[in-house]
């Protein structure tokens, strides 16, 4: 800590050439989860004890604004909350820094605008150039009154009190993000309250990212309220659903941070296992068990543990080359565009644009950073293609990270290559993963 009580972060990491990794990884709290939870403890009547929340940037920007809000959120232990919710906030004016949740920013700009008051939702730089406009929109055509407090269709907001008609089905676009129907469907049962009327969400276009919304139903479920459902193209919220505390509630860990091991053990060696999640787990992102064994790897799924077991690339082994549609698991693709390093021929992640409006722009930082390491790299509006590097072909390189988690954490895959590799700003894990550093070179000590 400096004077200032703010964590100093290192400038960088350097990772030595790695050959192998084993042991066992317990997992944070689901990032994905844990917001949703939050959020719905805090609309839900009664008491919620949530377990197993993640402490991170992105919880604490979350957690900070419900305290803000006026609602009484007590941390026994930073994975213990519990908090007494309800379907109206105390505090009806309020000023909040989310930083660059986007689980924080679209959920509570959705459920502050049904509820009404005078709000200001802002972030850091980056979370004011990722779009929101669809969900202004959508929100808008609940009757809700939001203003652009700086560039149109971008944070931060103004949000007032506008009279809540829901009598006409609301449109959304889900082509950007997933997050955008995911903040109405959580926020429906409150505006379903103030009108008096069912609440219908239709889809306008398509919907990427899938496997989050059926998080987010799950979880509505969780806590009370089933939503009718049309395929992906209808949600119907009934004008009597109301949020009922469910007690307690235990969060799995986070899937998309069991990506890196289930990387580091398709190419380390193993065995890995990784507690948290597993067979059983509600995050679409378990399925990047799937991607691995298709590159190689044996992965065994317990009810809350996956344990991999994979090749050593170190000694010369590959892995299999892939291509492959990522649109279902974002998070967890950028985990296998670094993998492609060690395949047997280039690798093809297709249908990947919401990238480009992520933490950074994802596609061009990957394909830059791949480059860095001297491999062939190729990309459009939705695609990267990697070509995998031969052992005299690497360069050391010191890896920029656009203060993006993902991307430090991604990289560190890159320490089995013949090079020493440098994560530059390896701090901007605490995103959703504060300790990811500490439990990976563990695993790797043990190899
Ligand atoms: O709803 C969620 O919890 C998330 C949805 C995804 O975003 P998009 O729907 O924008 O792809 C994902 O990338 C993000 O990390 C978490
Ligand atoms: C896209 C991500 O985050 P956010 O929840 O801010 O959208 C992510 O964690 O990869």
């Amino acid at each position: 800590m400096n004077t200032t009580g703010a964590a100093v972060r290192e400038p960088s990491l350097l990772l030595e050439p790695a050959v192998h990794a084993r042991g066992t990884v317990t997992l944070p709290g689901s990032k994905s989860i844990s917001n949703r939870a939050l959020l719905l403890a805090a609309l839900a009547e009664g008491e919620t004890e949530l377990e197993g929340l993640l402490d991170s940037d992105d919880t604490r920007v979350m957690r900070d604004a419900l305290r803000t809000l006026g609602l009484d959120l007590r941390q026994d232990n930073p994975g213990r909350v519990s908090l007494a919710g309800a379907a109206e906030w105390p505090r009806k004016q309020a000023e909040l820094f989310l930083g660059n949740a986007g689980t924080a920013f679209r959920p509570l700009t959705a459920a502050l605008a049904v509820m009404g008051g005078d709000y200001h939702l802002s972030g850091v730089p980056r979370m004011h150039e990722r779009p929101i406009g669809d969900l202004v929109q959508a929100l808008r055509g609940l009757g809700c009154e939001i203003a652009y407090a700086g560039q149109e269709g971008y944070p931060p907001l103004r949000i007032g009190l506008g009279p809540l008609d829901a009598q006409r089905p609301v449109r959304v676009r889900g082509s950007v993000s997933s997050q955008f129907l995911t903040a109405l469907l959580m926020a429906a049962p409150i505006a379903a309250r103030r009108s008096g009327h069912d609440v219908v969400i239709e889809l306008d276009g398509p919907l990427i990212s899938k496997p989050y919304i059926l998080i987010t139903l799950n979880l509505m479920e969780r806590f009370g309220v089933r939503v009718g459902r049309e395929g992906w193209e209808r949600f119907v919220i009934p004008a009597d659903a109301r949020y009922r505390a469910p007690g307690h509630y235990r969060i799995e860990g986070d899937a998309s941070s069991a990506s890196y091991f289930l990387g580091l053990g398709a190419i380390a060696g193993g065995p890995v296992r990784i507690e948290g999640v597993g067979g059983d787990s509600i995050q679409g992102d378990v399925a990047f068990a799937e991607v691995v064994e298709a590159m190689g790897a044996q992965v065994e799924r317990e009810a809350g543990a996956l344990v991999v077991r994979g090749r050593a690339v170190a000694d010369g082994e590959r892995l299999r080359a892939f291509d492959r549609d990522f649109n279902l698991i974002p998070d967890a693709a950028m985990t296998a565009a670094v993998l492609a390093l060690y395949a047997d021929g280039p690798c093809r992640l297709r249908n990947i644009a919401s990238w480009r409006v992520k933490e950074t722009d994802r596609i061009a930082a990957m394909h830059a950073e791949l480059a860095r390491l001297g491999a062939r790299v190729e990309s459009d509006a939705d695609s990267l293609t990697v070509h995998p590097l031969q052992a005299a072909d690497w360069r050391a390189a010191e890896i920029r990270t656009y203060d993006d988690h993902r991307m430090a954490m991604c990289f560190s895959l890159a320490a089995f290559g013949p090079v020493p590799v440098t994560i530059l700003d390896p701090g901007c894990v605490s995103k959703t993963y504060p300790d990811y550093f500490v439990d990976f070179r563990r695993l790797l000590a043990a190899g």
